[in-house]
């Protein structure tokens, strides 16, 4: 339990490369990186820190998240989480000539309760080019990993029990509000790399998070989302249980992507798990629902 060290990498399906292209470096200000010498040609990859690649490209006939790259600390620890798995009836299979695609050492894949391709990998490669964003933006990575994801689920209990009793994720909050009830996991001091509520539709990806260094830099990329680069589907505002100052936006593979800053980290030592009612202290309305034709809304006031 608890071999998973941080979210990797992200594969994406993509129905318009060159619209990814374009969102990914001129928007995000991600770089475009060389392909791993045995990764199909046609498909993208894209550079955030001093990592090879952490998010792929691969065109497709339908978009959506592809699989997920979870990192592992070295070859012992995959088998171990190998063994946890198989323990809990989850059947994991090595595959060399993947982790060759993806340019790592190691690499087993398997499906979540919903069935999404993830992937448990150790030994990224680092290139000798160093990382430069065409926009000068950092990244937050590192042990960090590249940000977090948020998954539709079928089975939010199923979700629970994968992802925390086998692989061993821990939770850090949850938020309800309406109807909907959010699990925040992390498996490294980032609040969450992995986010999970249950709905009734098909289990899909509901958005990726990317952060970056400085205020400065998410408010640039909402004035280019402003200007039309992407739609935006939240407006800036700042989160109730991680304190990120974040927007939304729809990615071009159909999910949306969150671009933000100033998340705080969780210390082990005296954390608590909160049950929180709202997701945010300000902001983050959907874009045009900003003021209320009722009049005057009461603020929330944070606990
Ligand atoms: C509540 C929350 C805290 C920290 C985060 O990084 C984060 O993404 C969220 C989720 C916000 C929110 C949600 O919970 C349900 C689905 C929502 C409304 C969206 O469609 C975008 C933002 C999502
Ligand atoms: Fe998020």
């Amino acid at each position: 339990m608890g071999e998973v060290k941080a979210l990797g990498y992200l594969g994406f399906h993509a129905t318009d490369m060159a619209a990814w292209r374009t969102w990914a470096t001129d928007l995000l200000g991600m770089q475009v990186a060389g392909a791993p010498s045995e990764a199909s040609e046609d498909a993208l990859f894209l550079r955030m820190d001093e990592r090879g690649w952490r998010l792929a490209v691969e065109p497709a006939e339908s978009d959506g998240l592809a699989y997920t790259g979870w990192e592992v600390g070295d070859p012992a620890a995959l088998e171990r989480l190998v063994d946890d798995l198989a323990q809990a009836g989850v059947k994991a299979v090595e595959d060399p000539g993947l982790a060759r695609r993806r340019n790592v050492e190691r690499l087993v894949r398997c499906t979540d309760p919903d069935g999404n391709p993830l992937e448990f990998f150790c030994g990224a490669y680092i290139p000798e080019q160093p990382f430069v964003s065409p926009l000068g933006v950092t990244f937050v990575t590192g042990d960090f990993g590249l940000g977090h994801i948020l998954q539709n689920v079928a089975d939010a209990e199923a979700a629970k029990r994968f992802y925390l009793d086998v692989l061993g994720f821990r939770l850090s909050d949850i938020i309800e509000f309406g109807p909907n009830k959010v699990h925040f996991t992390r498996v490294n001091p980032r609040h969450h790399s992995l986010a999970f509520v249950q709905v009734d539709q098909p289990p899909s990806l509901g958005h990726f998070m990317v952060e970056v260094s400085d205020l400065d830099t998410v408010g640039r990329a909402l004035d280019r989302v402003n200007a039309g680069m992407a739609r935006l589907t939240e407006t800036l505002g700042k989160h109730t249980n991680d304190h990120m100052v974040s927007f939304y936006m729809m990615n071009p593979s159909g999910s949306q992507a969150e671009y933000g800053c100033a998340g705080r980290l969780v210390d082990e030592t005296n954390w608590k798990i909160n049950t929180y009612s709202a997701t945010a202290y300000w902001g983050h309305k959907v874009p045009g629902s900003e003021y209320s034709a009722d009049g005057p809304v009461s603020p929330r006031v944070p606990a």
